[in-house]
């Protein structure tokens, strides 16, 4: 049976932990492809995230010659915020007997009962979630009392975020050492996240 994973994000920039954490995936769950989904409308980000073209091309340069990453673009083809359940749906319909697994940080974990429609989520996918720095390894109650599957990916904690690759970025501060060369050059050449 095949094995998928779905590893969505704002992608704004994609960095060095969701490379090591799509790496990881790969190997720890046996996936034979990873779809890495960029967000069109995070709906949930507060602020206005990069243009999709953009944050796209950045995805592009960093995936390049990893075969088993492919890029699906659904959600920032579709109008209006981007949820999950809308992206598992439509990604099912196509291969329904596929064994389904939805990465994850423990950030997202632990609010994944503000996921729309998310009862439904987690009937639909083996969660896949990865420690990250600062937040408990816990999930919310709401979850807690709902049977689901759920594998840990034995991340090692990698403080990284893009908040603080945008906020390095328009204090001048090189970021070579948090996303790979090609992401960097694209940020300076585009003058990505100036203050
Ligand atoms: N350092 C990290 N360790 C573990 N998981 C991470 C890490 N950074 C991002 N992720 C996970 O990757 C997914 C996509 O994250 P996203 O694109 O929002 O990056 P981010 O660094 O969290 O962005 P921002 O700082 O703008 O909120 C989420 O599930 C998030 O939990
Ligand atoms: O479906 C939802 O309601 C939902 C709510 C919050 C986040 N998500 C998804 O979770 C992934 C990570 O989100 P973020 O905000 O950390 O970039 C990304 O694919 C989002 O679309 C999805």
């Amino acid at each position: 049976m095949k094995r998928i994973g779905i590893f969505g994000g704002s992608f704004d920039p994609v960095h060095n932990a969701h490379l090591a954490l799509g790496r990881l995936a790969l190997q720890h769950l046996g996936l034979d492809e990873l779809r890495w989904v960029p967000a069109g409308l995070p709906w949930q980000k507060s602020r206005q995230v990069t243009p999709g073209a953009q944050r796209l091309e950045m995805l592009r340069l960093a995936l390049e010659g990893e075969p088993r990453f492919v890029i699906d673009t659904c959600e920032l083809d579709r109008s209006g915020p981007s949820y999950t359940i809308d992206t598992l749906r439509a990604l099912q319909a196509h291969e329904p007997a596929a064994a389904w697994f939805l990465v994850i940080g423990q950030d997202q974990y632990a609010r994944l009962d503000t996921w729309r429609e998310w009862p439904e989520l987690l009937q639909r996918v083996t969660l896949a979630v990865a420690g990250r720095a600062g937040v408990p390894p816990q999930p919310p109650a709401a979850l807690a009392a709902v049977s689901h599957r759920m594998v840990p990916l034995p991340l090692p904690p990698m403080a990284v975020s893009a908040t603080e690759i945008r906020a390095r970025v328009a204090q001048g501060q090189p970021v070579d050492a948090l996303v790979p060369p090609p992401v960097a050059r694209y940020i300076e050449q585009h003058r990505l996240y100036q203050a």
